[in-house]
């Protein structure tokens, strides 16, 4: 696998190993990273006129100095322009010494339309914002629209938070070292990071197995070998149940998208839970769904004690009104009761909260906290967006040292469920602490009811089995997917039927893979 994500400390951790199992030493490391830069240079800018080096004091700059060197022999044009000297005795020294081109002071940095940028300043070191010398330079690049190729991050680039300090280069190419960094992915820093070139440098898998990362890009190989297969002799109750609830005459349409996205997913039988006043505008619009009035908790208890459904969606058109999030407590309550007591079991193992359901509970979420931790409470799955995530974790919102990835983490722990904290850099965060970045979404995805039909591929499958984390990602990175490829004019409608093709490619997959 390679869809680790290293912080900054791992990443040393991961440098020493390696060297400590040799038989790389630092600057063998460094020489690698020179080279793979170096590589992606003279194959995607064969023309380029004249390549200005921009070497900063630490390893980055180390890297830098092998660019030029490599370029040089290579028969082209380089300069350096450094910033402040490498520690003597380091590996950037040494890489520095080995480099036969005089650098000249970063102060001075000038350009010619056709040349190249390499920013080789700062990257997993970076410490503070990007000022004076650095600074001018990348408004120089910027101003004359120059390609940039970036070390390991542009500088600016926070490789954990994604954040930018300061201000940061905007790169045609990133080239990073054995794994990627979650700031990559994180925006703003992923906007800035161009395409994205993973380089071997010899930091091997049994190393970074060592590391016990607990941060992943969300990405097919985190998931697929618990993808669900339908068994030969499979029914449709044993292919999952799920349960959506809707609202009122008025607001059914996003229970109907839930449900559908849940149905499509695989679940083998989907309900739509309706309070009686929406039963009609239901039942309209409703084939291969099932419809089931359901206005109370002793209704919804029924159901849930005759039809066993897996997972239950909860909150998509429901009103964000203080009644809602009370229901919402009290369905936590008795599905928590009813595991407790197998002879009357209510069921349901997993309840996805989303849209109204976490706004209407944003006035008591200690209450649904403790509800969550309550034995035997259902698992939960939180999908708040932004301004939602605000509402039920604004202190956490507001901490501006917490990168989006900490906040999801740190929601995740508090409320003891998985967080899916929605936007162009989902983040899916458990409480044990592991986390995944999702990348393969576009903005198409941002069209009313698209959260509607996440939550429903989400109660389909883990419906269908899959774990908590593993299912939540899986159905995060399909709606991306599916939206994604459907590009321009996609609604949310169109997003179950989008699923198709991906399912069919993750299945093929999957059981080649058997
Ligand atoms: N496995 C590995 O780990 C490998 C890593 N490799 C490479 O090493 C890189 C990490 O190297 P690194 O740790 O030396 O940090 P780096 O990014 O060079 O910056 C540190 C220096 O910059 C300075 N500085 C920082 N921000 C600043 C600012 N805004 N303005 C001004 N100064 C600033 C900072 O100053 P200080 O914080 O000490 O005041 C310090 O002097 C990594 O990105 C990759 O390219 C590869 O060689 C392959 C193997
Ligand atoms: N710019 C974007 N790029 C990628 N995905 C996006 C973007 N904007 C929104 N999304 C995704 O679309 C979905 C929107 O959900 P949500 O905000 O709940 O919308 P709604 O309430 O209208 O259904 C989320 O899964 C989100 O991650
Ligand atoms: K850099």
């Amino acid at each position: 696998m390679s869809n680790e994500l290293l912080i900054s400390a791992e990443m040393s951790e991961a440098d020493r190993l390696t060297i400590a199992a040799g038989p790389a030493d630092g600057i063998g490391l460094m020489r690698r990273a020179g080279e793979a830069v170096a590589a992606e240079i003279l194959k995607r800018y064969p023309a380029a006129a004249h390549v200005h080096v921009l070497c900063g004091p630490g390893n980055n700059g180390g890297d830098g100095y092998v660019v030029a060197r490599i370029l040089a022999d290579s028969g082209v044009s380089t300069t350096i322009w450094a910033s402040g000297a490498p520690r003597p005795e380091s590996d950037a020294a040494f890489a520095a010494a080995e480099c036969p081109i005089k650098p000249r002071p970063l102060s001075g940095f000038a350009a010619e339309p056709g040349s190249i940028v390499v920013d080789a300043l700062y990257g997993a070191g970076l410490s503070k914002p990007l000022s004076g010398d650095a600074a001018k330079a990348v408004d120089t690049a910027t101003a004359l629209r120059l390609p940039v190729v970036a070390v390991d991050l542009p500088s600016g680039v926070s490789g954990t938070s994604g954040d930018i300090l300061g201000r940061a280069f905007r790169a045609e190419v990133t080239v990073t070292f054995a794994r990627k960094k979650p700031g990559h992915l994180l925006l703003p820093g992923r906007g800035q990071c161009g395409e994205i070139v993973l380089a071997d440098i010899g930091i091997g898998d049994g190393i970074i197995a060592q590391l016990a990362v607990s941060t992943f890009e969300n990405v097919p190989d985190l998931w697929l070998r618990e993808f669900p297969v339908p068994a030969v002799d499979a029914h449709k109750y044993k292919r999952g149940h799920v349960g959506v609830f809707s609202g009122g005459p008025s607001a059914t349409g996003a229970a109907r998208l839930s449900a559908m996205a849940a149905a499509r997913s695989g679940a083998g039988a989907v309900t739509v839970l309706s309070p009686p006043n929406a039963m009609q505008v239901n039942a309209t619009h409703l084939t291969a769904i099932m419809l089931r009035e359901a206005g109370s908790l002793e209704e919804v208890q029924e159901f849930l004690t005759a039809r066993r459904p897996e997972a239950l969606v909860f909150g998509p058109g429901l009103g964000p009104e203080p009644k809602v999030g009370n229901f919402a407590l009290q369905l936590i309550k008795a599905l928590a009761d009813g595991a407790r007591d197998e002879a009357t079991a209510s069921h349901a193992s997993a309840i996805v909260l989303d849209a109204d359901a976490i706004t209407s509970l944003a006035h008591q979420p200690q209450a649904l906290f403790e509800a969550a931790r309550e034995p035997s409470a259902p698992v939960l799955v939180i999908t708040p967006h932004e301004g939602e995530f605000g509402r039920l974790f604004p202190d956490i919102a507001g901490d501006k040292t917490l990168s989006k990835l900490a906040k999801a983490r740190a929601a995740a722990v508090r409320a003891n469920a998985v967080i899916v904290y929605k936007g162009a850099d989902t983040v899916i965060a458990a409480p044990d602490g592991k986390a995944a970045i999702n990348s393969n979404g576009a903005a198409w995805l941002a069209t009313a009811g698209s959260g509607d039909v996440l939550s429903g591929i989400i109660a389909g499958l883990l419906a269908q089995g899959m774990p908590l984390f593993e299912g939540t990602c899986a159905a995060v990175w399909l709606h991306a997917e599916a939206g994604s490829r459907f590009g321009p004019g996609l609604i949310a409608e169109d997003l179950p039927l989008a699923l198709v093709p991906v399912l069919r490619e993750l299945f093929d997959a999957r059981t080649a893979a058997q």
